[in-house]
């Protein structure tokens, strides 16, 4: 055999409360692995495809009970999984997720205080490759998670556009909703990286690359 192995596909998604800063580091973070030579899928829950991206639409305009929320997420999700992060990481991809499913649990479960053992179902359907059937539960392989006080993502967000349905929650669902994030990266500390949000935009994305550096991924 001849030739460098291909890389193994790599999946990365980016948490924190509404206005932590995540989508401000993606664009740096698909330089840095363009830079290692990567190919880098950018994309984003509720969305990645013309289906999700309507049901997205839906999820944050459209009023709804928690149990109608979380089919409509993880519905939006199995499409993304199915279309696009699967194919990515199998082409050996780096597939850049601004959330995953920790924003269900964080949001629809410590948020809304919908059922946790409901969306633990949901998430084997949706991300073994067969429904719920045997074989390994899809997860990214890192999760930047963005950590700011609820305060300080409100007076960032503050006048920026018009809030959608999770927007306009008050301090109170963004508090459960950290919470829920924490309870998440507790669980799973090998998974999880915590970036401390509140720092200056440079400090950030210093957090990050250092993140990515030390698991060995842009060498
Ligand atoms: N470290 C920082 N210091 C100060 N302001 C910041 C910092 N990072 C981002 N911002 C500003 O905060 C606002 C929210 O940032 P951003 O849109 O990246 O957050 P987000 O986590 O993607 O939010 P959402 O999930 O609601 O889309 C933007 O106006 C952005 O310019
Ligand atoms: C994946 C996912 C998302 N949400 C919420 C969280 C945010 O308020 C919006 C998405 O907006 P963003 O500007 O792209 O961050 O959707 C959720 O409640 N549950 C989920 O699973």
């Amino acid at each position: 055999m001849t030739g460098r192995q291909a890389a193994p596909g790599l999946f990365i998604s980016l948490e924190g409360i509404d206005g932590a800063g995540k989508s401000s580091h993606i664009a740096s973070l698909e330089r840095l692995f363009a830079q290692a030579g990567r190919a880098v899928v950018r994309s984003r829950e509720p969305g990645g495809t013309p289906l999700a991206e309507s049901l997205r639409a839906l999820v944050l305009n459209e009023p709804m009970d928690p149990l109608t929320e979380s089919l409509l997420v993880f519905a939006a999700r199995r499409d993304h999984v199915v279309q696009v992060i699967r194919p990515a990481l199998a082409r050996g991809d780096v597939l850049l997720c601004d959330r995953f499913t920790d924003a269900t649990f964080a949001y629809q479960g410590a948020g809304r205080g919908f059922d946790l053992d409901v969306l633990a179902t949901l998430e084997r359907w949706v991300q073994q490759p067969d429904g719920a059937g045997g074989a390994a539960l899809l997860q990214p392989d890192l999760t930047l998670w963005f950590d700011l006080a609820p305060e300080i993502a409100a007076e960032r967000l503050a006048g920026a556009r018009l809030p959608d349905r999770f927007e306009a929650q008050p301090a109170d669902f963004f508090r459960r909703v950290r919470a829920g994030y924490a309870a998440r990266a507790a669980a799973e500390p090998g998974r999880f990286a915590r970036i401390d949000a509140a720092a200056s935009r440079e400090a950030v994305g210093a957090a990050v690359e250092a993140a990515i550096r030390e698991r060995g991924w842009l060498a």
